[in-house]
């Protein structure tokens, strides 16, 4: 860590995932001067269910930012400001006047709520929930989370028609937690992904809400995703009121990191999931091909979207490799077994543990693998997961292309699992397209302090940040396009024969 005490005043950026919890510092030039990572419970209550304790997501980010100023010699007061980047969709529902939540966050990957979002469908709404949100109905987004917290948790309903109860995305508690419950807002990216936002009208949507039974006094006021919010409580942060100046649902977030702020720009970020984001402008595209329309963010009253093609299991099949199946102590091992082959050998992962994302949007899908032999060996089983994040890409990106009639040339990748320089090859291979890496992969963490920054006056404009990204790798495509095709019609077998499944239930 490079840290004095000086004069010198940074940026801080909290970055809670879905699987851990992060504080990074940043001085002007972008770089991080400091980290502090936490990981966090994740509860599973039956299959496909997946919660958190939002009462650990606040602890495990207090913890870290305390690590942070533990750790090294600068102050609260050197902080100009605090942005803050979340896992997105997860719902919050809590008591305005204790400050507890009702009930465990219900987390994106969560289908608990697949049989509403059947039900919506059967009554025709797909169109209605489409035209304004640009989402799709499916569990991921947090309208049904929480109108099964409201049918679900006793009194709960009577509670919110009172008034008593609070709705936030993780963006939203956490700004609520650190202001000592004054400030109750959250950004325009954020509530986006909630299906009950109108992403054109620019407000929550009153049909919507009495569709899902969700009462207007819940939510956040909707705010600029660049603006002081409110000032940390000096009991909470070490005696300073620091303004928190930003805030962005973590792949929008990431897009902004990654300085995409021209149409046609994307990013693909290989965290618990991946997620390809393109810029469009201030033009909202629609989707033929299963792909989101979404807000990149609002700045200075003005609202730009961007395209997205939701995965929803990417890293998180690395992490069933090391903590499922135990074939790996660490992820990085993932490439050293990959490389052991010289090919997939005929053996395909679809990792549908929580259904699919974009394009197919099957809720019911769950993970199968293809091709097993009795020379198959954990190395298979390693390549054919990281395999799949690639493929799964390529999925995305035709979808991408079609939609927006851009081809695209360069793919700007971020995120954990971008680490691998197997899976970076492959996937340039895959796609035929180049792969650029740049030197800061914290990049979610990056896009929060840019905005946190230019509300502050830390950053003067989009252009000095544009100057800050620099190149650490890039990737070219090697493979002969012959065997590019055999392999991606490979996987495109293995998703078909994994929708067309049906489970027996026992
Ligand atoms: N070298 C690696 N190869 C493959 N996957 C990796 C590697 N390093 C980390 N990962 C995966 O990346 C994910 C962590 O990335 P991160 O960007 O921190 O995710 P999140 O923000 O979703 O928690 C984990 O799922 C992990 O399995
Ligand atoms: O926590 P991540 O990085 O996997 O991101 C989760 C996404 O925001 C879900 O939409």
């Amino acid at each position: 860590m490079n840290m004095s005490k000086d004069n010198k005043m940074y940026i801080l950026a909290i970055d809670q995932g879905t699987t851990s919890s992060r504080a990074v510092l940043f001085d002007q030039k972008g770089h991080v001067q400091g980290m502090a990572q936490q990981e966090f419970r994740q509860i599973y209550p039956k299959p496909g269910w997946v919660e958190h304790d939002a009462e650990e997501i606040w602890d495990t980010t207090c913890q870290v930012i305390d690590r942070l100023f533990d750790e090294s010699d600068i102050t609260p007061q050197q902080i100009a400001g605090i942005g803050i980047t979340n896992q997105r969709e997860t719902a919050v529902v809590w008591d305005k006047n204790t400050g507890k939540p009702v009930y465990n966050a219900i987390v994106w990957q969560s289908r608990q709520t697949a049989g509403i979002c059947e039900e919506l469908k059967q009554r025709g709404l797909k169109k209605t929930f489409k035209e304004k949100t640009g989402l799709v109905v499916d569990a991921y987004f947090s309208g049904t989370k929480v109108k099964w917290i409201l049918d679900h948790v006793d009194g709960s309903r009577e509670q919110a028609e009172r008034g008593d109860l609070l709705f936030g995305t993780i963006d939203s508690w956490l700004i609520w937690k650190l202001t000592a419950g004054k400030v109750h807002v959250t950004d325009y990216s954020n509530a986006s992904r909630t299906l009950i936002y109108n992403i054109h009208t620019l407000d929550w949507d009153d049909e919507l809400l009495e569709i899902l039974g969700i009462p207007r006094s819940m939510l956040p006021e909707v705010q600029p995703s660049s603006k002081v919010y409110g000032y940390t409580d000096e009991k909470i942060f070490r005696g300073a009121r620091v303004p928190i100046a930003g805030a962005a649902g973590d792949q929008q977030s990431a897009l902004f990191g990654q300085a995409c702020f021209k149409p046609g720009m994307a990013k693909n970020t290989y965290g618990t999931g991946c997620f390809m984001l393109m810029h469009t402008g201030e033009r909202a595209v629609q989707s033929d091909h299963g792909l989101l329309t979404t807000i990149a963010w609002g700045i200075d009253g003005k609202v730009e979207y961007a395209l997205e093609g939701s995965i929803f299991v990417a890293g998180a099949a690395i992490q069933w490799l090391r903590d499922g199946l135990q074939i790996i102590d660490k992820a990085a091992e993932s490439e050293e077994c990959a490389n052991r082959l010289e090919s997939n050998e005929g053996v395909y992962l679809v990792p549908a543990f929580v259904g699919l994302g974009a394009p197919y949007w099957d809720q019911e899908a769950r993970g199968a693998m293809y091709g097993l032999t009795r020379g198959t060996t954990r190395d298979h089983f390693a390549r054919a997961a990281l395999e799949s994040l690639a493929y799964q890409t390529r999925d995305v990106l035709t979808a991408m292309e079609q939609d927006s009639g851009i081809h695209l040339k360069q793919l700007n990748v971020d995120g954990g699992a971008a680490l691998n320089n197997f899976l970076m090859q492959f996937q340039s291979d895959i796609l035929n397209v180049t792969v650029k890496r740049p030197t800061v992969t914290e990049t979610t963490a990056l896009g929060a302090a840019y905005l946190a920054g230019l509300a502050v006056g830390y950053w003067d404009d989009k252009e000095s940040i544009q100057q800050n990204w620099a190149i650490d790798a890039e990737y070219e495509p090697k493979m002969a396009e012959e065997t590019r095709e055999k392999l991606y019609d490979g996987w495109k077998d293995a998703v078909r024969r994994t929708m067309s499944y049906e489970k027996v239930k026992i």
